[in-house]
């Protein structure tokens, strides 16, 4: 059985449709990514899962139990961090997670979260007080300390600066390795590319791809750019001709070719055939970024 599974998920606001017929499923142990441009749908469908809000249709379970009718249980099971989450601003961190800690029955050691977190030092501070990068860890403690086998992270590195967005990668990393199933919904493609072993695109409501970082990026028509200094020049017209081409560049001597693996594999056929040596050869791949792009046709993030 799958941890969360979502079935033809309808949610609308009045007449905006901000959900419109999602389905995926996520497995134990998987850090699944949702992604896409705003206003998507993202945290509507996430809202959800963690019973917060009542689908008009469809359905959703996470370990088998529907979130609304069994609220309860659900919360035992799920760690929720929502964005844009807030506390009183003079609730201490010690306060904070003792609170929590007191809504379940078999708590984690909060002690433990705080070390794991780093937030040892701010046990005596106040909410308000805390940076916004100390604030998103005392978030991702709260979700923790019922010890849930699932959590849902929303826009967890928001607002954080390079340095605590990678501290807070190997946190969900470490979330995970302590047997925690991961569902995260990202703007940043670098952090769902890294961390996330499958991924939603989500856009207008829909899903409108579902796989892993590497096969959503083999779906787009330009996953490949091969560049290379010809000693003898190659007629562009047959570069283009190549199977899967979509572009043929050149500048400064160099010539890029860019298309899929097919595109690759043709043009070193055509090298040797033409007995051409092709100097500094090299082939990059396209980044998640590319990938979304072409998946959302957006430029609407
Ligand atoms: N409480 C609400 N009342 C009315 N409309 C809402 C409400 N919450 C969300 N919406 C609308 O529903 C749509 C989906 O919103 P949602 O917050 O689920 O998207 P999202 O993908 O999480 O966006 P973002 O990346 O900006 O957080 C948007 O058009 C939004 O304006």
């Amino acid at each position: 059985m799958p941890m969360i599974e979502i079935q033809d998920l309808h949610k609308a606001y009045g007449d905006r449709k901000a959900v419109d017929g999602v389905s995926f499923a996520v497995e134990e142990g998987e850090i699944f990514g949702v992604l896409g441009p705003n206003g998507a749908g993202k945290t509507t469908t996430v809202e959800c899962v963690a019973g917060l809000r009542v689908p008009d249709g469809g359905t959703v379970r996470v370990a088998g139990l529907d979130p609304v009718t069994r609220h309860e249980e659900v919360t035992r099971l799920l760690g929720v961090q929502l964005q844009q989450s807030e506390l009183q601003p003079k609730l201490t961190v010690r306060e904070a997670l003792g609170l929590y800690a007191s809504f379940h029955d078999r708590p984690a050691d909060w002690r433990v979260l705080v070390e794991r977190l780093g937030l040892e030092g701010q046990l005596g501070t106040r909410f308000g007080r805390l940076s916004g990068g100390q604030k998103q860890r005392l978030f991702v403690a709260l979700a923790l300390v019922g010890n849930p086998r699932a959590v849902v992270l929303d826009e967890l590195t928001t607002g954080l600066d390079p340095r605590s967005r990678r501290e807070t990668w190997a946190l969900v990393e470490d979330i995970r390795a302590g047997g925690v199933t991961v569902l995260l919904v990202t703007h940043f493609m670098e952090e769902a590319q890294r961390l996330c072993d499958r991924i939603a695109v989500i856009d207008r409501g829909r899903v409108t791809a579902l796989d892993t970082p590497a096969g959503l990026i083999d779906r787009t028509a330009a996953s490949r750019t091969v560049s290379f200094a010809a000693d003898t020049p190659l007629d562009r017209a047959d570069l283009l001709a190549l199977p899967g081409t979509v572009e043929v560049e050149t500048r400064d001597g160099r010539t890029s070719v860019t298309g899929t693996d097919e595109t690759v594999d043709a043009f070193i056929h055509l090298l040797a055939r033409r007995a051409v040596t092709a100097r500094g050869l090299r082939v990059v791949e396209a980044t998640l970024d590319d990938a979304y792009l072409d998946l959302t046709g957006a430029d609407r993030s």
